[in-house]
């Protein structure tokens, strides 16, 4: 009787009980291993044996004991245990050798960086081991790049090794650029974004010509038309909001906020299913949903986003039985029903197509016609699944980012007065210049470009506290780059970790106050006839159209308001002057400066230059929502402090504040305050 080789290893594996861990690849090589050790036997004569120990049978005849079969299967164990054990390290000490061979400073650290080190992070932090400053948090920071600290240390540009591969940590703005630029030589990571698959392929996780597919469906969504939508609707929810907090019988003059963090949340939702889904939502309202469920919209998407971690790493067979009061049952609760959530809004997008009453394309129509009519370049429909995934994801993508910027900007002005004072005076100065205009409400056509410290808080938010931190790339083969004059070149299968939030508090960059909260460093103040529209007054008189006290606008005067008009160039500048940021520095110098490009945005805003500022990423992969998410954010500005202006709650010290925000909410996939802090909007 024969036995083949196969079958006796897979009795082995099983036995180690570890066969389920492997890739196709490990499992290959086991097989090998095991291969060579039993081939010292005579397989005819050994698998008899085997079987007839097994059933109890003599084995009479047979030249090798049961003994023997016994050591020989205790040493191949070993052996392969053994193997199992030393293979990081034998990889480990290749990856060393590779990385040597870059010649830029190296680092080791003992484990894989990403997802591991994620959790590293997670399970020691919740310990109370993982104190800010240890050498136990700079060791496990080393794989989760965050602020330029490491770089201190190591340089703009250095490669850890550890047991998976090899990383460049990149805080060099050209180098950020340069991989910025090539998508194809420089692709994200394989398996990437993984966590952000549940629902199926999407744009931001899809590569080569599965993403340019996505990007020519979802793309033209994004125009004009749509942050028009945004625009209005981010005004209107803006003021649902303050309803919400405004007590039911009468206006006070002090509206308390306990989570203003929750209702950032909430706002971003509600204007993104507005602009982008078709679908207008009042405050608590929910939209429509394909199978019942007993969780709210807005409950879904905060316990999913609790919940993603154990969605993502549970089977979802798996989650359906898990128990209802559990972790995963929770889960499971979240997933199906904001599925169903998304599911309803598809279908109610359908009958409106069915029905010819949707003349222009919102992001679910666009997707449905994909799923209906094929695409010409590609040849294919969008399949269910991908449908799925990007409803999924501009809603993820699309309203957590912003609404976490809007409540770190709302924080910082609340610790800032006199930042604040500069910003009431803008809103002012619209709502004054649009009443001239003959205008009651703002145009997002007319008021929009003008904003400007609106915009510079905004940056200089998104610049200390950007939402995702680290853009990961991967080098598809054998990439020269350029440091300090010289070229190193990144081995095939390096991953480049884009530190944005090294590049933003990099001092060669950003100056020596690169980590101080500065938005007068983004204003032009002279040099190019943008001068400020503002001009702050010692005792500013209530603007015409501020001063109202119901929602109908008074009828404002015809003659210039004493804030408006082409005024001279601030003083209070002149008081920041200080900050403002550094001079552009000769080329000879391997340092850059964020301002070197020379140019400014529309809005007489410092436009940084490239590589500086990567809130939003860069190059082709960049953020297909910035503008989006500026047009809401300077919506929700002009209408919450049109009347109101931001405060801190009693008792909570603008010192305790910065304690807080030096933290990050332990498990949020974007930056997120780890705390709540009280806020409280006070009639102007
Ligand atoms: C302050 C707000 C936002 C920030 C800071 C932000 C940041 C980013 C970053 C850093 C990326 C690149 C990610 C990577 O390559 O790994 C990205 C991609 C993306 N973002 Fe945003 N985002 C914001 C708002 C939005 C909004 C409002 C939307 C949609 C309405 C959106 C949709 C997307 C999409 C679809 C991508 C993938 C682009 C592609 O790969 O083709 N984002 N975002």
């Amino acid at each position: 009787m024969h036995l083949s080789v196969p079958n006796v290893s897979m009795i082995v594996s099983n036995s180690c009980g570890d066969t389920d861990d492997y890739a196709p690849g490990h499992i290959h090589s086991s097989l090998t291993i095991q291969y060579q050790h039993w081939s010292d036997f005579d397989m005819v004569s050994v698998a008899p044996s085997i079987l007839e120990t097994r059933s109890g049978r003599s084995t009479q005849g047979s030249t090798i004991s049961s003994e023997t079969i016994f050591i020989a299967g205790v040493l191949v164990l070993c052996i392969y245990s053994i193997v199992k054990f030393l293979r990081p390290f034998l990889a480990l000490y290749g990856h060393l050798r590779r990385a040597q061979a870059i010649g830029l400073p190296m680092k080791v650290i003992p484990f894989p960086p990403g997802l591991f080190s994620f959790f590293a992070f997670q399970i020691i932090r919740r310990l109370g081991l993982l104190t800010p400053g240890t050498k136990l948090h700079r060791l496990l920071s080393m794989g989760r790049p965050d602020g330029y600290d490491l770089h201190k240390e190591m340089g703009d540009v250095f490669v850890t090794v550890s047991p998976a591969g090899l990383t460049l940590i990149v805080a060099d703005p050209k180098i950020a650029t340069h991989v910025n630029s090539k998508r194809a030589e420089f692709p994200k990571p394989p398996n990437t974004g993984a966590i952000i698959n549940i629902y199926g392929r999407n744009v931001i996780n899809a590569d080569g010509e599965v993403w340019r597919f996505h990007r020519r469906v979802t793309g033209p969504v994004f125009s004009e038309r749509i942050h028009r939508v945004v625009w209005q609707e981010s005004m209107n929810q803006a003021h649902l909001m303050m309803q919400s907090w405004l007590p039911s019988t009468n206006r006070v003059d002090i509206v308390r906020i306990p989570s203003f963090g929750n209702d950032t949340l909430r706002l971003g939702l509600n204007i993104i299913t507005s602009a982008a889904y078709g679908c207008p939502l009042g405050w608590n309202e929910n939209p429509p949903c394909a199978s019942s469920t007993s969780l709210s919209y807005h409950a879904s998407v905060e316990q999913l986003t609790e919940h993603l971690m154990s969605i993502f790493l549970t089977p979802r067979w798996l989650l359906r039985f898990a128990w209802r009061d559990s972790t995963w049952g929770r889960a499971w609760e979240a997933y199906t029903a904001f599925g169903s959530y998304m599911r309803g809004m598809l279908d109610r997008e359908r009958a409106h197509l069915d029905a010819g009453d949707r003349t222009e394309d919102n992001l679910l129509t666009a997707l449905i016609r994909a799923e209906e009519m094929a695409d010409e370049k590609e040849s294919r429909n969008m399949e269910p699944h991908e449908v799925m995934g990007n409803a999924f994801i501009f809603l993820f993508a699309g309203h957590e980012t912003t609404a976490n910027t809007l409540h770190y900007a709302m924080i910082l002005l609340a610790q800032h007065p006199d930042i604040q004072e500069l910003l009431l005076d803008e809103v002012d100065e619209v709502y004054d210049r649009a009443a001239l205009e003959g205008r009651d409400q703002l145009e997002y056509e007319l008021d929009f470009n003008r904003a400007r410290w609106t915009f510079a808080i905004m940056s200089e938010t998104l610049r200390i506290y950007t939402p995702t931190g680290v853009t990961n790339k991967w080098s598809a083969t054998d990439q020269p780059i350029t440091f300090e004059g010289q070229t190193y070149v990144i081995p095939q299968g390096t991953r480049i970790s884009l530190n944005a939030t090294g590049i933003h508090s990099n001092p060669k960059v950003w100056g020596d106050n690169a980590m101080e909260w500065v938005p007068s460093r983004w204003i032009i103040q002279d040099g190019d006839g943008n001068a400020p529209l503002i001009t702050p007054q010692p005792s500013r008189a209530p603007s015409p159209m501020r001063r109202r006290s119901s929602d109908v606008f008074e009828k404002v005067s015809d003659s210039p308001s004493p804030v408006l008009r082409s005024a001279p160039l601030l003083s209070p500048f002149a008081a920041l002057q200080q900050y403002s940021p550094r001079p552009m520095l000769s080329r000879s110098s391997s340092v850059c400066s964020a301002t070197s490009s020379g140019t400014t945005s529309p809005h007489g805003i410092v436009k940084p230059a490239k590589g500086t500022f990567l809130p939003f990423s860069e190059g082709s992969r960049a953020c297909s929502g910035k503008k989006f998410a500026t047009v809401e954010f300077v919506a929700v500005f002009f209408t919450l402090f049109r009347e109101h202006r931001v405060e801190l709650e009693e008792g909570w010290t603008v010192e305790r504040v910065g304690g807080i925000l030096k933290g990050r909410k332990a498990g949020a996939l974007t930056l997120q305050p780890p705390e709540a802090i009280p806020l409280r909007f006070v009639k102007r």
